[in-house]
């Protein structure tokens, strides 16, 4: 069946909500955006309604080129009024994205790419995870308790599979984990042997009901747009086999807050300091 995060999706927006309120200005996030795909427009919708809706100031910023980069990002890093600085995939042909988000303050990195912030991870200190990896732990303890459960990750990109595969492995998550990638042999045998699978690959519908097995908890990061419609990387089918979260309406969503949660959080450090 397709699982219903209403409930978890309301308690995160009422504690940003409350968190909002106490903050003596609205926090701002800052979207950079470069040459934005199908699914970055989609994620850039909906931060730009979560944003309006939770009292958060949401600018968009243009940058083409890597130099435009190298002077926007070190500047929006030490504007006062910004509190997070998100960048979005694709970057320009003429920069890394190491070189990318390394020019992001890392206090400001609310989607946790910067290498300080990723490393945090290692030692069981997330300040900022990626945003999506979060939101995929979110669910899962939201739907079970992870300890001992094998999980299988389908990717493992930067944003999503490597950064998942380490907060899962953390002390008091302790689950064990299968990292999959398109050089992985056998791919069906492992992901039916997983109680609970996490496909993060990019092609629309791709892992149909041969890949599970009945009663698996299946998480689908896929954000694939077609004709002006949003398809995961899983075959729908599959909710008749297990508990699958919807495309669009379950990841992306929780992803977005993640983001808006942790815009909050950069602020309410900046005061401290
Ligand atoms: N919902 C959300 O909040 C978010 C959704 N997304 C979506 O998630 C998807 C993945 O994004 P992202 O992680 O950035 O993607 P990337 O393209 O960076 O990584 C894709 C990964 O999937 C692997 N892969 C591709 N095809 C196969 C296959 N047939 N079998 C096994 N592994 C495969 C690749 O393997 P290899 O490493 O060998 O190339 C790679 O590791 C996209 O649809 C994206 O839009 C992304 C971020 C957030
Ligand atoms: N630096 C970077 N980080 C990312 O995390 C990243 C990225 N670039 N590029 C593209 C992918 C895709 N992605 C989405 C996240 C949420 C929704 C989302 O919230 N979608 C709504 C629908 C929104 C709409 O289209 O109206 C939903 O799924 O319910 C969509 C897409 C993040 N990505």
């Amino acid at each position: 069946m397709f699982l219903n995060l209403e409930p978890l999706y309301s308690s995160i927006v009422e504690n940003i909500k409350e968190r909002v309120s106490k903050l003596p200005k609205p926090p701002k996030l800052a979207a950079v955006t470069c040459q934005p795909d199908l699914s970055t427009l989609s994620y850039l919708r909906s931060q730009e309604k979560q944003a309006k809706r939770l009292g958060i100031e949401f600018a968009v910023y243009e940058a083409l080129k890597a130099s435009d980069l190298k002077l926007l990002l070190p500047k929006l890093s030490s504007d006062d009024t910004v509190n997070g600085i998100f960048l979005t995939h694709p970057l320009p042909s003429d920069i890394s994205e190491l070189e990318a988000v390394s020019l992001i303050s890392p206090e400001k990195d609310v989607e946790g790419r910067h290498p300080i912030n990723l490393g945090n991870i290692m030692y069981d200190n997330p300040i900022f995870p990626p945003c999506t990896a979060e939101a995929v732990l979110r669910i899962i303890k939201y739907v079970t308790n992870p300890a001992g459960k094998t999980i299988t990750i389908v990717g493992r990109s930067v944003t999503v599979g490597k950064p998942l595969s380490m907060l899962l492995l953390q002390k008091g998550v302790d689950a064990t984990v299968t990292v999959c990638h398109s050089r992985t042999k056998n791919l069906a045998e492992i992901t039916r042997n997983s109680e609970i699978v996490v496909v993060a690959i990019g092609k629309a519908k791709a892992l149909g009901k041969e890949y599970f097995s009945p009663g698996a908890l299946v998480i689908d990061v896929g954000i694939n747009v077609e004709n002006n419609e949003i398809f995961g990387d899983v075959d729908p089918s599959v909710a008749e086999i297990c508990d699958l979260t919807p495309v669009p309406g379950g990841v992306g969503r929780i992803t977005t807050l993640v983001l808006m949660e942790h815009t909050v959080k950069a602020a309410e450090m900046a005061r401290k300091y």
